[in-house]
């Protein structure tokens, strides 16, 4: 039964019963309807309590229902209006999540009650859409037009304490939620219930609320470029500003309806479902997440505090797991000390806010100058300089230290990881944990297989990945791994952009439009134009050991772009030195503004090389740019190191910026058409044979061929992964 119903004394308990996370699909609806027609014709009943089962309230809407009839079937909102119509007192009984149309269930009962550990939220905007159950027109009238444009447009999940707070739940318990909404079923029996009916009430503000949403529309473009939800949020705010209840669904039907028709609401549910199944990971062997289990990580130890350390042992301190954390000498221990507590103090006031005591969820963290002290650690993640020498005499020393089933993981951005693995005792051990910058923060976590890591390994990794809240994926040992080697052609094209007469800001202007975070040349000047410019000092791509004769503009017979090297020379390695790509206000600064010196420096320089200067419009930046990205992308297919398009755009959509309302750069190809993507590199290829990043990928090819099937059918053309390194 998708809902149940049993009687405590007076008060009917219907409890909504769909395993996983109690999605409200059409049998759930059908369901509800039935249990409340009963509920309330049934004499015995004098109150109903609402709740879900196994502890989640629920998640909303069955997002697999959109864009099919099974959405048209007796209407969420339809039901919501019933329940809030009902002469009985209704009580929500929020335990676990109540999330989007989960939330609006409960904003239509008479009284909501949550436990302590539960969140609420109206997530819509994620997934590309607005609510559309009335969530829009009754949470306003409950808590403010400022305070429901935040809980709406951000789409976050809400604590309970915070619900409290914000007035969005009437009552926070710390034991049973059911239990306290059946005795304030009980008290409430018989008590007048117009003042509870939301939609009923009137906004009331002080504000210009005009002036307020217009600021608001103006801020949210900014902050969300190009995505049509945040906005749809807005107008339908305004809304129940403007208009009564019943208008303002009806503009909220609307709003959906054209929303959906953009196609970002299909490219982000595509990306939500993308990255579930990233942690169903899969190995060229035939096991899959299933058949292994992964080993308890009970304590673990960080190697280097720098950048990413730091946010690795914060990561791990809020996963309840103790950390040992080491560095090399006192003045870089006490450094990274600092900067560990300040992060841990924030988190702990957090948690604070939130009702809870921040030692019961923060684990403690030890830091030290003694390996010796990691003989016992379940797992240990290096973190220091990419350097392969370094880090071959640390998994040295860790082989001798740690006990012989501790796993050790490296954080390389793209060193190769059999290379660190052959100096241990175990090299079936040791794995890549790719974390992104800030560590705490970021989302993503590529974990890295070696040749010899053992499924175990494996499973352990893309276990912790869960236990630490990131999105987790599975690739294949390559240089540079998935997202860091889909930049190379990227960053190329935008290189050759500048020679051709475009300038930075053009560039990245044309990207941020398109919907990136922050265009490639904003995103170098972040990052430090030296790292990699280290590295191409140890290709020989640059400095004393290019051979003499080689011209500048020429490696190995391709085309190379030397103006970041050039810039290197002259000390500009971005934020870090206050110029690189940008000026900043001073070293460290953070508002990048064109710069002169840098217009003049590339006007001289396609001087001298004598570069016929067409600098290209918006549409062909992005298209260079973009289908570079992806074409190495089809080349990490073939070559097995990531194992389906979807996983590629999980990592593009949560590690490097990506709008995913696009999807991910796979998803984008699709979108536009393989055909087109495929004509428009070939056409390129052959006017520039000199960059062969630009030459289709064999399997783009193959795809294009047969018409550019949809995504989801490019696995059976890629055939079983496999590695080819
Ligand atoms: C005009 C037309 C009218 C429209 C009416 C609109 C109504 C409403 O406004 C719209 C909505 O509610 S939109 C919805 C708004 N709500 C949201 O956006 C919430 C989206 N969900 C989440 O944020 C997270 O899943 C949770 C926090 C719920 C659980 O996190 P966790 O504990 O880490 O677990 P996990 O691994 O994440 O998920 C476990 C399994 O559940 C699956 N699944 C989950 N939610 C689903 C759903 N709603 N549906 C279906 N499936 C859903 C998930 O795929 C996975 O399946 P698998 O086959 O096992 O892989
Ligand atoms: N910074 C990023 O954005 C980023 C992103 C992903 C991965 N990575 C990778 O993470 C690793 C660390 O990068 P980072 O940016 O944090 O570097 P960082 O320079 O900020 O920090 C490295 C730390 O390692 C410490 N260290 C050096 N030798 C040590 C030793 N023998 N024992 C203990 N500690 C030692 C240094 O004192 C320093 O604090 C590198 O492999 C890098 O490629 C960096």
């Amino acid at each position: 039964m998708a809902a149940t119903r049993r009687l405590v004394n007076t008060v009917a308990v219907i409890t909504i019963n769909h395993p996983p996370v109690n999605a409200l699909s059409s049998s759930v609806r059908h369901a509800l309807v039935e249990e409340f027609g009963k509920a309330s014709k049934d004499p015995t009943v004098e109150a109903i309590v609402l709740n879900g089962s196994n502890g989640k309230f629920s998640a909303g809407a069955d997002i697999r229902e959109f864009g099919t009839s099974a959405i048209k079937t007796v209407s969420l909102e339809d039901i919501n209006g019933t329940i809030e119509a009902s002469q009985k007192p209704v009580v929500a009984a929020i335990e676990g999540i109540a999330l989007g149309g989960g939330l609006e269930l409960a904003l239509a009962c008479h009284y909501r009650v949550a436990d302590i550990q539960s969140r609420v939220g109206l997530p819509e905007v994620l997934i590309g859409i607005l609510p559309a159950a009335g969530g829009t027109q009754r949470l306003p009238r409950l808590i403010g037009i400022p305070a429901a444009l935040d809980v709406i447009v951000r789409g976050r999940h809400i604590p309970a304490t915070e619900a409290l707070n914000l007035g969005i739940v009437d009552e926070v318990v710390q034991g049973s939620a059911v239990d306290a909404a059946i005795q304030l079923a009980q008290k409430v029996i018989g008590l007048p219930l117009n003042k509870r009916r939301l939609s009923t009430l009137r906004i009331s503000s002080n504000l210009n609320m005009e002036d307020f949403l217009d600021t608001t529309v103006e801020k949210t473009k900014k902050q969300f470029r190009g995505a049509q939800a945040p906005m749809a949020c807005i107008e339908a705010v305004r809304a129940s500003v403007l208009l009564p209840y019943h208008r303002g669904v009806e503009k909220e039907r609307q709003l959906f309806l054209s929303l959906w028709a953009t196609g970002q609401p299909q490219a982000q549910q595509y990306a939500f479902f993308s990255e579930r199944e990233a942690a169903k990971w899969s190995h060229p062997s035939g096991a899959r997440w299933y058949s292994e289990e992964p080993k308890l990580v009970r304590t673990a130890a960080v190697i280097g505090l720098g950048t990413m350390g730091r946010g690795i042992v914060i990561s791990l301190s809020k996963a309840n797991i103790p950390v040992i954390a080491i560095e090399q000498d006192a003045y870089q221990l006490e450094m990274g000390k600092k900067a560990v507590n300040s992060l841990l103090e924030r988190e702990a006031e957090k948690l604070k806010q939130q009702g809870f005591s921040p030692g019961s969820k923060l684990a403690s963290v030890h830091f030290t100058l003694a390996f010796g002290e990691l003989q016992d650690v379940d797992l240990v993640i290096e973190a220091v300089y990419e350097n392969m020498e370094l880090k071959k005499e640390i998994f040295r020393k860790l082989s001798s230290v740690c006990k012989s089933n501790a796993f050790l993981c490296t954080n390389t951005s793209g060193l190769n990881i059999d290379e660190i693995a052959s100096v241990t005792d175990r090299p079936n051990q040791v794995i890549g944990t790719h974390f992104f910058s800030p560590a705490n923060i970021m989302k993503l976590l590529e974990v890295v297989r070696g040749q010899q890591t053992s499924l175990t390994t494996i499973a352990t990794a893309m276990n912790l990945g869960k236990i630490l809240g990131k999105v987790t994926v599975l690739v294949g040992n390559c240089p540079l791994f998935v997202g860091n080697r889909m930049l190379g052609p990227y960053l190329e094209q935008a290189s050759y952009l500048l020679e051709e007469g475009c300038y930075p800001e053009t560039v990245d202007r044309a990207m941020e439009e398109f919907g990136f975070a922050m265009g490639p040349f904003r995103m170098m000047d972040l990052a430090g134009l030296d790292v990699g410019w280290r590295s191409r000092t140890e290709k020989g791509l640059t400095g004393a050991n290019v051979p003499q004769g080689t011209p500048a503009r020429k490696r190995l017979g391709n085309r190379y772009s030397p103006l970041a090297d050039l810039l290197c020379e002259s000390g500009r390695f971005g934020q870090k030195t206050g110029k690189g790509w940008y000026q900043y206000e001073k070293p460290g600064g953070r508002t990048a503004r064109p710069d002169p010196w840098v217009k003049d420096f590339l006007q001289k320089y396609r001087k001298t090389h004598q570069i016929k200067q067409q600098p290209s419009n918006q549409e062909q930046i992005v298209e260079r740019c973009v289908y570079a990205l992806a074409n190495e992308g089809f080349r990490i297919l073939e070559d097995g190191i990531a194992s389906c398009p979807e996983d590629i755009d999980v990592i593009y959509n949560n590690g490097y910026g990506w709008p995913k309302y696009r999807g991910g750069p796979m998803y984008y190809a699709s979108f536009v058409g393989l055909p087109k993507v495929f004509n428009t590199l070939e056409k390129y290829y052959k006017a520039n044979a000199d960059v062969p990043s630009m030459k289709p990928a064999f399997l783009l090819k193959k795809l294009a061929a047969v018409g550019g099937p949809p995504i989801k059918e490019w696995r059976l053309q890629v055939g079983k992964p496999v590695n080819k390194l």
